[in-house]
Formats: C-alpha cells, sequence, structure tokens
C-alpha cells in the first residue's frame, strides 16, 4: 500500500502591518526558512521593572518547512500548501490543513479570503477550483465530490449547511471516534461553483464579532471538509456488476479561532465567554499536539469538542499540514513566541498516511453515467491516444535498434580502413622500400584516405617524421 509518511508540515506567515495596528512593527524577519524574532521588548519591560539588566535579549529563531514574510501572496500559501496536500487526497491520502495563531494574525485571510480579485483568494477557494480543473482534465477516473462545513462555538458543534441553520436546526450535534460528525449535510458538488457557493454559505454562517483586535474576529474555530472519491471510468458494459477499486479520502481545512489576551481584545459579556472557550479548546489542541509529539500512549482527543472532531486529523493517517500566523508588533512578541513555540513543538508529530481504498460496484446507473457521450468519446479517444504512443514506442526502439547496427557496421569497417592505411604507411615509410615502390604505396595510401578518417593525419605525420 502506498503512503506519504514523515512528520507534520508547518509553515509560518507574518501578516504586514494594517490600519489598525498600534506601535512599531518588524519584531519579526523572515530569513530564508527561519522566523527571528527580536526579543528587545522583554529588555524594555525589565528595566521599567527596575531590573538591573540592560543588554537586549538575544533574538530567537525557528526554522520550519517554509515561511512567508509580509509581502508573500496568497498565491505563495496555496502552491507550498493547498497543492501539494490536494494531489495528495486524489490519490486517497487524507490531508489536514491547519491555521493556528494569534487573534488577528491573517488565519482567516491566508485560508478563506474570497475576492474579486483572484490573485487575492485565499488557500480554500484556490483549492476548490485547482480540484476541479484537474477533474477536468482526468478523464480516464471518475470523481465523486462532497462538502460540508461546521463550526465549534462555545464547545458546540454546529453544521454551517444546514438549510436551517439560522433557526438552530443542525446545532450541536455529536461526535463519533475518529472525528465523524453525526447528521452532519454533506453536500454533492458537480462544479466549482456548487462547492464555492456551498463553502460561501457555510462562512456566512460562521459567528464574527469585531473585538479591539480585529473587526471581524472568528469566534468559533471553522472546518471545511471535502470528501474526494476516484475509481477508475468503465468502458465496457461486460464490467456491470463488478467491483472495481475506488480511493477514498478526506480534506479538512481548519481555521482555528484566535487565540486572545481578554485584556488586549477588551472582550466583555458574550465575547469574554467566546475567548473563554477558543483560550480552553486551543490549551486541549496544544494538549493533543504535545501528546502526540512526545509519542505518549494516551492522547486527551476527548478534552474538548474541537480535538475530538480532529480525532484522526492530526498526523497518523492523515498528511496534516500548519500555518502559523504571526503579527509583527513588538507587542505582541509573546504571543508570537508561544506561536512559534507550538509550531516547533508540532513539527515533531509522526505522519504515516496510507491510500485509503474500498470496493464500489459498478451498477448500470454508474455505467450509464460513465459512458455519456462526452466521457465516452474521451475515452476512446484516450485508449486510442495510449495504443498510438505504444506503437509509436515500439517504432522508435526497432528504429534505434537498427540505427545501432548500423554504426557498429561503420565503426567496423572504419577500423579496418585504418588497419590497412596503416600497413601502407609502414610500407611506404620502410628502409628498404625501393623509390618506385614507394611512390606507388604513397598513391595508394592517398586513395584510402577516403576511407579511413585521420589516415591523413597519419599520412602527413609520416611525412614529418
Ligand atoms: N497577508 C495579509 N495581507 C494583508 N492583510 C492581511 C493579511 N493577513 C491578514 N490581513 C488583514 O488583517 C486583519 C486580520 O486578519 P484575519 O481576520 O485573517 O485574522 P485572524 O487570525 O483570522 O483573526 P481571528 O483569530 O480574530 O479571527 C484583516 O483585516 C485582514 O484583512
Amino acid at each position: 500500500m502506498e503512503s506519504a509518511s514523515g512528520r507534520v508540515q508547518v509553515w509560518a506567515r507574518v501578516r504586514p502591518p494594517i490600519e489598525q495596528d498600534h506601535g512599531p512593527c518588524h519584531a519579526v524577519d523572515c530569513i530564508d526558512k527561519t522566523v527571528r524574532v527580536r526579543n528587545d521588548v522583554d529588555t524594555v519591560e525589565r528595566m521599567l521593572a527596575g531590573q538591573a539588566e540592560t543588554s537586549p535579549s538575544e533574538p530567537r529563531e525557528f526554522a520550519f518547512d517554509g515561511v512567508f514574510g509580509e509581502s508573500s501572496a496568497q498565491r505563495d500559501v496555496f502552491m507550498q500548501i493547498g497543492l501539494p496536500v490536494l494531489r495528495e487526497a486524489l490519490r486517497g491520502i487524507n490531508g489536514t490543513i491547519l491555521a493556528y495563531g494569534q487573534t488577528g494574525s491573517g488565519k482567516t485571510h491566508s485560508l478563506l479570503h474570497q475576492s474579486a480579485k483572484g490573485e487575492e483568494a485565499g488557500l480554500l477557494p484556490r483549492l476548490v477550483a485547482s480540484l476541479f480543473l484537474m477533474i477536468s482534465q482526468d478523464v480516464a477516473n471518475v470523481y465523486d465530490v462532497e462538502a460540508a462545513a461546521v463550526q465549534v462555538y462555545n464547545e458546540q458543534v454546529d453544521d454551517l449547511l444546514n438549510p436551517d441553520h439560522q433557526n438552530g436546526q443542525g446545532n450541536n450535534l455529536n461526535v463519533r471516534d475518529g472525528g465523524i460528525v453525526t447528521g452532519l449535510n454533506w453536500i454533492r458538488c458537480m462544479k466549482p461553483d456548487e462547492m464555492l457557493e456551498a463553502f460561501t454559505r457555510a462562512r456566512a454562517n460562521v459567528v464574527y464579532a469585531e473585538t479591539k483586535m480585529n473587526k471581524a474576529s472568528s469566534r468559533s474555530h471553522a472546518i471545511f471538509q471535502l470528501r474526494i472519491s476516484k475509481r477508475e471510468r468503465v468502458f465496457e458494459a461486460a464490467k456491470t456488476g463488478q467491483k472495481v477499486e475506488c480511493t477514498i479520502a478526506r480534506l479538512n481545512v481548519v481555521d482555528l479561532a484566535g487565540s486572545e489576551r481578554v485584556k488586549k481584545s477588551g472582550s466583555e459579556g458574550m465575547r469574554f465567554q467566546e475567548a473563554t472557550n477558543i483560550n480552553r479548546s486551543l490549551l486541549a489542541f496544544g494538549n493533543v499536539v504535545s501528546a502526540l509529539a512526545a509519542r505518549k500512549s494516551h492522547v486527551p482527543l476527548r478534552d474538548s469538542k474541537l480535538t475530538r472532531i480532529l480525532d484522526g486529523s492530526i498526523g497518523g493517517n492523515c498528511r496534516t499540514c500548519l500555518l502559523v500566523c504571526v503579527n509583527s508588533a513588538f507587542e505582541h512578541v509573546g504571543e508570537t513566541l508561544n506561536t512559534l513555540e507550538f509550531a516547533s513543538r508540532a513539527m515533531r508529530v509522526e505522519v504515516d498516511a496510507k491510500v485509503n481504498t474500498a470496493l464500489v460496484e459498478v451498477s448500470a446507473k454508474n455505467l450509464l453515467a460513465d459512458l455519456n457521450p462526452e466521457a465516452h468519446e474521451f475515452g476512446k479517444k484516450v485508449m486510442a491516444d495510449k495504443k498510438e504512443i505504444e506503437a509509436l514506442r515500439k517504432q522508435s526502439a526497432e528504429a534505434a535498434e537498427q540505427a545501432k547496427k548500423e554504426a557498429e557496421k561503420r565503426e567496423k569497417a572504419v577500423q579496418e580502413a585504418e588497419g590497412h592505411v596503416k600497413k601502407l604507411q609502414q610500407a611506404a615509410h620502410s628502409q628498404e622500400c625501393r623509390p618506385g615502390e614507394a611512390l606507388v604505396l604513397r598513391w595508394q595510401l592517398r586513395f584510402s584516405e577516403d576511407l579511413a578518417p585521420g589516415a591523413q593525419l597519419q599520412l602527413r605525420n609520416g611525412q614529418a617524421r
């Protein structure tokens, strides 16, 4: 069974300064795949607290699989993180992409941003568009794609795609082992627009609110899920009733709510309760990552709804990518260091993701769908192309063999001619050779030049001697 093994892959992204930022920025620098955090703020605080030390603290450095600086483009994030995970999902390997970081650090922007300007689109819309593009180019296989979306809000799991979500339907769902949410609506999508529309609808149901740290702060963890199954297209009616193998992958894009210090975010009342629940579930998530990184026998997955949903999606049989987002402002250095330390720990979580397969029966209905005229024409063309390529490959192998034989023949003739030339040369220059004979031999030698490349050179060398 094929697999993708290794460890959780981690990237860091530094958010550029925005209008709402106060105080000086650029406490964070990106050098190659390393994030360097200047920690002078600590020194200032120590000085103000009356401590004698005045020398600045050493900057801290963290190395990751990749780093996106302040001027990085949304496209780079997708190409490095989203695309490889998508490619693996099309092979049947589960994938999870999580964004983690302090409130206002750019998680939602990186993952979910939708914009009329294509270049500003976040990872999820790009992933959806690429998925359907890849599917449309693969005529030999049939795909089944479904979408679902949930949020964990105040320790409650809500179906964001329930048609009656606004009236409380599909709220407070149960989570079974393996992160399966019972009663969740899965929407079958045939086109990118259908899936984009579904995710836009889901996003509209996520709870956002303004805090001092972020004008539209996610007050819940949002999880967008895709189920992708793939099997070979059937071209012959004879296959009806047979079982064919299909691959099945689950792909999660997780926009975690940001950790926040309520003193800074100014959260009160409802917002305070949300912040407390966010911090508590992030702590549970951190504990799960630490236990997995330390390969502990007990992993506390049941400590929160978030970790229950992520059961099976962090390491193990799931290619897991973590994008940690940080704010470059000096005033947030403490949170930035916490985030980067967490990210370093996550890099120790092992991944051993397998290709997930199942057997499906080719029913008459499947066959009808597979044989729709357009697909059938494509299929026939693919088969014809395959045969033509095979014939061309055979022809070119035969031609190469023939050319090799010809070259060997020529090489042999040249060697014989050169041997002949050498003999004539030796005789022509021989001391015993009489003047008349030498003239004849030289004449023959010149005649042989046409046969053997190099003979002229040898002759000249001979004459010079
Ligand atoms: N790379 C970026 N380039 C430009 N603006 C950005 C970038 N990243 C984030 N922003 C802006 O910063 C603000 C906060 O970003 P965002 O809402 O994505 O943060 P967040 O981490 O999801 O916060 P929260 O946890 O509170 O939901 C938004 O106004 C967003 O447009």
